[in-house]
């Protein structure tokens, strides 16, 4: 039995495998420029995050009905399980289908169809967080959050995440207020490809309770230590850092030392069909190359829970926690 866990940074979006997408896009009668799935694995080598979002929302073309996200999802969680995934807050992206003429109402009633059951179905228990598109304006992010108003019964948060760099958190202060005020949690992608100031910008500006990747932080030691005292989570993602280039190779990545400084780490998969795993192989990937012993790894699985957005159900963090502390390797 894999070591339980919650995943905290995952694209429903970027679950999508190339089997899947071929499924899909014959299904929907939807052209893909590529010749099979060997040839759109070909593809999946990127310079840079820009490389990797230009072929994500190339490939959701073949999303469009309710039964695709759905599909989508079911696959996702049967992976996920399998890998001891035990709860998961999945962000998906609602302007990337907006705007190809899917509706909110086909992506988040497609999405909840397998999320609805997933407890009973996989064993994992499920949220899910709308996104906006940082490279997108304020206005369409404010547009998308009324969109969703009929929905917010299944959405427990929004974060931010797209194009990083010339998109200041603080272009979307007043969205991340309007959002608060429908109650609604929020986290945002800063200081992935972004500077550290990003990291207190969305801390101040928006509110933020977590921070998605994060790892620039370590270029600021007062940031550092500000993250440490406010207990402030964030959610790496260290195959997705090799794979769009932010870390040179996994035995560079500063995990060690982020824990080391006293900071509340988890890992992620974040696009798990693009990027080389899903949450246990991440796990498995630190382990090996950054020679994690088993009290680390359980600390990042207790940090996982921890993390979540379970304050509505914590009996259910309670229960998963006792999983972690009684695991044996
Ligand atoms: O890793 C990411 N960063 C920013 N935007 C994204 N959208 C999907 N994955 C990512
Ligand atoms: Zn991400």
């Amino acid at each position: 039995m894999p070591l339980p866990k919650a995943e905290l940074h995952l694209h429903i979006e970027g679950t999508l495998e190339p089997e899947l997408a071929f499924e899909l896009a014959a299904r929907n009668g939807v052209a893909l420029p590529y010749a099979g799935t060997d040839e759109l694995r070909e593809a999946y080598r990127f310079e840079d995050l820009q490389s990797f979002l230009n072929l994500y929302y190339e490939l959701m073309a073949v999303l469009r009905t309710e039964r695709d996200f759905e599909d989508l999802a079911n696959a996702y969680l049967a992976r996920a399980a399998a890998q001891g995934v035990r709860h998961a807050e999945i962000f998906f992206d609602p302007q990337a289908h907006l705007a190809r003429g899917v509706e909110m109402g086909t992506v988040v009633e497609g999405l909840w169809r397998a999320l609805g059951d997933s407890e009973a179905a996989h064993g994992v228990s499920t949220r899910l967080i709308m996104c906006f598109l940082r490279d997108e304006s304020a206005a369409s992010a404010m547009r998308t959050l009324e969109a969703a108003r009929p929905y917010l019964d299944r959405i427990t948060g929004v974060g931010l995440d797209s194009a990083e760099v010339g998109h200041p958190p603080v272009k979307f202060r007043e969205v991340y207020e309007a959002a608060a005020a429908l109650g609604l949690r929020r986290v945002a992608h800063a200081g992935e490809e972004g500077p550290p100031e990003y990291i207190t910008e969305a801390l101040d500006l928006l509110g933020v309770e977590r921070i998605d990747h994060g790892l620039r932080c370590m270029e600021d030691p007062r940031l550092v230590e500000r993250l440490v005292r406010e207990r402030i989570p964030l959610t790496l993602c260290p195959l997705s850092n090799v794979r769009l280039r932010t870390v040179d190779v996994l035995a560079a990545h500063p995990l060690p030392a982020m824990l080391d400084a006293g900071l509340l780490c988890t890992v992620n998969s974040d696009d798990p069909a693009y990027f080389g795993g899903y949450a246990g192989d991440n796990f498995d990937a630190v382990a090996a190359a950054l020679k994690l012993d088993e009290e680390r790894l359980r600390e990042l699985a207790r940090n996982s829970f921890v993390a979540s957005f379970l304050e509505d159900d914590e009996e259910l963090r309670a229960r998963y926690l006792a999983e972690v502390d009684s695991y044996t390797f």
